[in-house]
């Protein structure tokens, strides 16, 4: 998979040469290309932002730079269209589903801006020919996309053949499509058995791999109905067999 962004601070990219991400770019699975938005802004002072038409508070972004940017970005593979990932707090939510809807493109272009947004005529000029999806990550205020594009590639690299050492844990991801879709995932621990007076479940040292998968799934409806009642309202009944209903 290829990705490009394109920004105003591309060192918010680092953490991108680190752990999952880093080796899979070591290892050819993620091509990420970063572009500074002010390469394409040409007067002495490198402007990428303006006052906004109608009034109002704050700037915003100048579409002529963001034009450049993109057109170069597109210019390097005539032949492909990527799929154009605008993070914006007025977005559809960023959710697992989309995740793997993204990991199964081959190229993603994210356009992480600052101050109110980019003027809305960039989007309106590349949603005619390839698609273009606004999207937010969450109900919290930040102070610009970055943050938002890592948490997508993120989500998006993990899931990308090759990548996780264990297959497994993608599929048994809390919101991964499966038998504990929409289940948070209950406690965990490893060795030693015993650590400051706190005993590990004697069920996880029993062996008995039945036992423990619903002791798992026990946990796991515990902690969904705790900490999100609403994604237990959401679950299919037929999906929570006679016990399930007991938790
Ligand atoms: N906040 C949030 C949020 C979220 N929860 N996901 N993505 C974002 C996000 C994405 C893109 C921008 C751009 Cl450009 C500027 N801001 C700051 C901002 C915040 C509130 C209102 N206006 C602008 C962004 C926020």
């Amino acid at each position: 998979m290829r990705v490009d962004i394109i920004s105003i601070f591309p060192e918010y990219f680092a953490p991108l040469d680190v752990s999952l991400i880093g080796k899979a770019r070591e290892r050819g699975i993620l091509d990420v290309h970063l572009h500074q938005l002010r390469d394409r802004a040409h007067d002495v002072h490198r402007t990428v932002d303006d006052t906004p038409y109608g009034g109002g508070p704050g700037m915003v972004m100048k579409p002529e730079p963001w034009g450049e940017a993109i057109d170069a970005v597109l210019a390097t593979d005539p032949a492909v269209q990527p799929r154009i990932v605008v993070p914006t707090p007025s977005g559809v939510p960023f959710t697992q589903r989309l995740a793997m809807e993204y990991a199964s493109e081959p190229w993603l272009l994210f356009t992480p801006a600052r101050y109110e947004g980019i003027d809305s005529r960039v989007m309106a000029e590349y949603g005619s020919r390839m698609r273009v999806d606004e999207v937010g990550i969450g109900d919290y205020v930040l102070a610009g996309g970055e943050v938002a594009v890592l948490v997508m590639i993120e989500a998006v690299g993990r899931l990308l053949p090759g990548v996780l050492g264990n297959v497994r844990s993608a599929v048994d991801d809390s919101f991964a499509p499966g038998a504990m879709e929409n289940l948070l995932e209950g406690p965990v621990y490893t060795k030693p058995p015993e650590w400051r007076g706190h005993e590990v479940p004697e069920i996880l040292l029993s062996g008995h791999h039945g036992k423990i998968a619903r002791w798992r799934r026990d946990e796991a409806l515990r902690r969904t109905a705790k900490n999100r009642p609403e994604l237990l309202a959401a679950l299919d009944p037929e999906s929570l067999d006679k016990h399930d209903r007991q938790i």
